[in-house]
This record gives C-alpha cells, structure tokens and sequence, in this order.
C-alpha cells in the first residue's frame, strides 16, 4: 500500500518515517564509499508489451532480497494505479539490488522501462543510464514488434544486450523457434540466449550472473570531478522535484552546490539515496551509481530528462542529451460542467508536475467554454492522461477528436509576414489555413513496423493500403511470421489503427513506429454541423480520400434524435442525418420503448449542451474512429 501511495500527499510522511534508513542499505552492512565502480552494473530491462518485464524484475528484487516474497508484492515496479489496472507500466521506475556472485558483492542498477510505443522516450532515456539491457523474448510469442524496436535501441546505444525467453512453463513455448528469430533477426547467436520462467523463477539466477558476467561496468572513476545524468524526474509536494540521476564520475554530497548544464541554475542537495526500489538516503552518491536526488527544484522541467549535473565550481563537459519528447497528438480538454474549471486546473496543474511530456496550452471556445489543448505523446499517453485525472482526481472531462501536428507552406505574403516565417505548425483544426493562402499542406509520417503470422498478411496489407501506407518492405521471420514495413501518414494510425490491427488479427500482429518526417499531402478541413450550427471542437482536418467513410461514420455518432451535418464545402455537403432511438421497437413493446427512453436520459447526463443540442462526451473523441470490414 506504501508502494502504491508513495506519491500521494497524504501517506507521504507516513512512508519516510518507515523507509528512511541512513547511510547503508537495509541490513546495513554495505559502506558505498567503498562500493569499487567494477563492480556496479547499470542495465534495463527491455521487451515487448506483456512479455514479462514487470514479473521478471519482481523476481530479480526477490532473489536480492529487496522485498518479500509475497503474492502482494506482484508487480512492485508499476506504481500506478492505471498502470495495475492495465497492466501495462507507464512510468519508469528503478532499483538497486545487491548481489553475491563468487565470493564478491554487486550493486546492480535495474530500471524498468515502459513497453508500449507512446512510450518509447521512456525507453531511449533509461537506455542512456545503462551499459546492458536484459531484451525479453516470450517463447510462446516470439518476436514482435516492439523487440525489434527496443532491439535497435540499444544496439545504436552500443550496449551489451542479454536475450531473455521467458514464460518457458506454458504449454505453447516453443523456445527452438524463437531462439531461431532471434538469430535470424536479431544477428544474436542462439548460444547467447537464457531460457527462463520469469513467473515460476526458473533459471532467474543465470540472468543474475549473466548481467554480472556480461554487462560491463560503468567507466567513471571517483576522482573525477562530479557529472551526473538526469534520466527521470517526479514531483513531490512536499520535497519539490526528486529527480533520478546516474552518477557518471566523481561523487556529490548532501549540502553540495550543483549546476543544471541546461539551465545553469544553482541548487543544494537536500537528499540523495537509492532507490530500492524505495527510497533509502544516503549521505553521498559515487560514479556508477543510480540514485535519487532532492535539490530544490520547483518544476519538473527544471530537471530535464538528459541533463547533466555538475558541481558549483567545478563544470564539466554536457553529456550528450535526449531528444526532447515531442508531441505528436493534440486535442482540446474542457471540464463537463464550466464549475468545474478551477478543480481542473489544479488537477491537470498536478498531473503535469509529473508528466513533462504533456505539453499545454490554454484554449477557450463558444461552446466547450474556457479549456486547454493538450500536447501528447500518443493516443494511449493521452487516454492514460485522462484516466488519470478521473481515478486520482476525480475529475470528469471532455476531450475533442484528437489531431496530428500539421504544417502549411504559406502562399499569402501578408501571412508570412504575420507569421515570421512561411512554413506554420497547426495543433488545431479550427485554426486550419484555406487552401487560398496555402501552396502546399504537409503532414507528419511514420515508418511502421508489423509483425503477424503469414496467414494474416492479405488483410494486414489490405488495411494499410486503406490507411494510405507505402509498403516499404517485407521479409519471413521464419516459415510462419512475416514483418512488414509501411510508411504511413501518422494521423491514420493514431486513433484506432492498432486496434484494428489486432482485432483482424486475432490478437497476433505487432506494431511499432518512429518518426519519419513531413510530407506533402491534399488535406481538408471537415466541419460538423449541429442542427445547422458548425461545432469547432468537431473539427478535423482529412484527406480527400476519407471522405467516403463519412456517411457510415456518422451514423455512429448519435445517440438521440437530433440533425447532424457535415461539411466539406459547399458542393460535397452530405445530406443531414436523423436517427430516432425508438426506431427499433416494434408494435406496443411500452415496456422496452420506456427502457430505451430511460438509457437515452442516462446518456444525456454524459453529455454536453453544444448550442441547443446535447452532445455525448465520447463523441468527441469517436468522431475520427472507423471500422474496417
Ligand atoms: N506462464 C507465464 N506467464 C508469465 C511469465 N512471466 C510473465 N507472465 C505473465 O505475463 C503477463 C505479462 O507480464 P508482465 O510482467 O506484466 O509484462 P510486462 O512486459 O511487464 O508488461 P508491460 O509492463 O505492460 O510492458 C502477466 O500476466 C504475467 O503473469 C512466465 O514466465 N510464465
């Protein structure tokens, strides 16, 4: 429940009181003065979505006596109460265990990283902290997209990489095969790999000596002068910013005066500790290890992920950053009822405190009232977001059809000049340029990876051809799985494209995606009308190609019996649709009809009054969702 609470307010001094242990570890028989840098090891943990990160690490803090074998320390590492409940981890966290290995004792530094594409930042910026990765297969699974993707990862980042196949207890396993992929994709001998269960703890022990064995230690000496990495930060009420560091040379103290290189700003070192995986203070931190540190700091983005500390008096040379996380979703986010406004805005104020990913902006309109629009990382960062401001602040909102970062290369002279430049960023559709004041519209693309068994390849390729993608490449795995690349506009695959990929697919395919770029593209922009009276926050911009989904589309929209319009301009308006809710109940059926009428007053208390008509909260978001066959 600690572990659970350990950000909240109210159970905070309540935990530090319980946790606080000086100087040494738990059993205090470790002097980290003296802990020789050869014999630290930094490394994460990397893996596909749901193929055992989290349950591995709990074994690993188990086995180093960390925390109690208990069925309630399942999953120690994903604090969140939406990450338990989806079982995905959103938020890094990290620990340093000790460990025995012939005669000698080891501080290994784990830190779990998120496994979903949104996520990806999370994964490049822990990678930076470490000289290993643990990659994780599972052998009933094989390899999927997201094992390429962290794969690459860390090869770029030249680190040793250890392959993992884990759940070798299910009845499905086929390790043989899954070594094989690892072989033939991955360029890893089949000799390398440990086969494991992570849940039954079979074999956990090799990958103990294995991150001992091949991992090398971090190369900073204790002589040097300090330089430390910041690859995580939170927010504390009470303490301010605790920011996760590396220490890559020398050593700091508490009461020292540090540097941020980004910022330049001076701070003094509250607190330092290490995390295990909650906190325990120390006095000083030394080169190679990973740890915690309170300095003062009011604002996450005064601790800036791949920023280097250093001593007051003493300035090193910046490590080479991060690439700062870029926004690549954007949607507008009003309160249901405008009361609610001011509770919002602590809520979201808080909620970004601990997020420095999500970008905000605050943006009012007709009839959503006084909001902000909201930068996000992916669909699923922001549903988290959302999830989030509902479970732990009790918020209720709205969030308008989310968009992709467009660009227009103005034609208009005058706009150039308004502008400062000829080429502008649209994060809002409302705020989409006529096509009379632009030369060209240009739209973000991905290159995406697919993983799938064969027998899917017609209808995987046949919904990329509907999303608009450009097969790049495809190659069998093994005799059953192929991968397939795409380049594809991001705007078609940030709202249900995955989903979709995995329903036709009866769960099998993979997907994964970075960046690719701009590209020239015929966009329009589509209003909705609501009994007559376009509705910005309905807004989208399209391409021509899509209009063909609308009718469909709109048919799902409503609920209750209204007019609803879309337009696209004038000659290709599409004709108003009625839905009526009782349309369905035949003959006298009082009984059904008083249900059907009871649900639809239900609903409308989900709703929002746009002009005179009650529109339902998710409307907003589903507007942009389609089905395929
Ligand atoms: N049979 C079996 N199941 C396992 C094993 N390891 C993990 N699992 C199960 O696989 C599921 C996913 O495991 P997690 O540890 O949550 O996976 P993860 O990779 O951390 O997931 P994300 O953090 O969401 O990316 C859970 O239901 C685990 O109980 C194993 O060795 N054998």
């Amino acid at each position: 429940t600690l572990m659970k609470a350990g950000r909240h307010f109210s159970c905070y001094r309540f935990s530090r009181v319980l946790l606080s242990v000086p100087q040494t570890d738990t059993r205090g028989s470790v002097d980290l003065s003296k802990f020789p840098v050869d014999r630290i090891r930094n490394f994460c943990i990397v893996a596909h979505i749901d193929h055992g990160k989290s349950t591995l690490a709990d074994r690993l803090l188990e086995m180093t006596g960390a925390i109690a074998k208990t069925e309630k320390n399942k999953q120690v590492l994903d604090k969140l109460q939406v990450e338990r409940e989806r079982g995905i981890t959103v938020k890094a966290q990290t620990a340093s265990l000790f460990y025995h290995h012939k005669g000698q004792q080891y501080l290994l530094n784990l830190i779990d990283t998120p496994g979903h594409v949104d996520f990806s930042y999370e994964v490049s910026r822990s990678l930076s902290a470490c000289q290993g990765v643990l990659l994780i297969v599972d052998a009933n699974q094989g390899i999927q997209a997201q094992t390429v993707a962290n794969f690459y990862l860390a090869f770029e980042a030249q680190l040793a990489i250890i392959p993992v196949i884990n759940k070798i207890d299910l009845k499905n396993a086929d390790p043989d095969r899954v070594e094989s992929q690892i072989e033939k994709v991955l360029d890893i001998p089949k000799e390398e790999c440990i086969r494991i269960s992570a849940k039954l703890g079979m074999n956990v022990e090799k990958v103990l000596q294995a991150v001992v064995e091949r991992i090398p230690p971090p190369t900073g000496s204790i002589d040097e002068p300090f330089k430390a990495l910041v690859f995580d930060s939170n927010f504390d009420h009470y303490r301010g910013v605790v920011a996760n560091i590396a220490v890559v040379g020398g050593r700091v103290n508490k009461g020292d005066k540090i540097v941020s290189a980004h910022l330049g700003k001076t701070y003094e070192v509250n607190e330092l500790g290490l995390l295990r995986p909650d906190e325990h203070p120390t006095q000083k931190l030394f080169a190679g290890q990973v740890g915690y540190m309170v300095a003062g700091m009011k604002d996450v983005k005064e601790a800036q992920i791949g920023d280097t500390l250093h001593l007051q008096n003493q300035p090193v040379e910046a490590l080479p950053g991060f690439k700062p996380a870029k926004a690549m979703v954007f949607a507008g986010m009003y309160p249901v009822d405008q009361s609610e406004y001011p509770a919002l805005r602590s809520a979201m104020e808080r909620l970004t405190l601990n997020d420095s990913s999500v970008t905000v902006q605050k943006d009012s309109s007709l009839a959503l009232g006084a909001g902000w629009r909201l930068g996000f990382l992916g669909l699923l960062h922001m549903e988290v977001f959302n999830q989030r401001l509902e479970q732990e602040y009790n918020a209720s909102v709205i969030i308008t059809a989310p968009t992709v970062p467009y660009k227009a290369v103005l034609s208009s002279a005058r706009l150039i000049k308004e502008h400062g430049s000829e080429e502008i960023t649209i994060v809002n559709p409302a705020h989409f340029p006529d096509r009379s004041v632009v030369a060209e519209y240009l739209e973000p693309m991905v290159l995406g990876t697919i993983l799938a068994p064969d027998a899917y390849t017609g209808k995987i390729m046949s919904l990329c051809l509907n999303r608009r993608a450009v097969q790049k490449n495809m190659v069998y795995i093994d005799d059953q799985r192929v991968m397939m690349k795409y380049l594809f506009p991001l705007n078609e695959i940030v709202v249900d494209f995955y989903d979709l990929l995995k329903s036709l697919s009866s769960g099998y395919a993979s997907f994964d995606y970075e960046n690719a770029g701009y590209q020239a593209a015929d966009l329009i922009k589509m209003d909705i009308l609501l009994n007559g009276q376009p509705v910005e926050e309905l807004t989208t911009i399209i391409h021509r190609y899509f209009m063909r989904w609308l009718k469909r589309l709109i048919g799902r929209l409503l609920l209750i019996e209204y007019y609803i319009q879309v337009s696209l301009n004038k000659a290709a308006a599409i004709k108003p649709y009625r839905k009526n809710v009782l349309a369905k109940c035949y003959g006298g059926d009082i009984t059904r009809k008083m249900k059907l009428l009871k649900k639809q007053a239900e609903g409308k208390k989900k709703m929002r009054r746009v002009g005179n008509v009650d529109v339902p909260k998710d409307a907003f978001i589903s507007v942009l969702k389609r089905k395929e066959k």
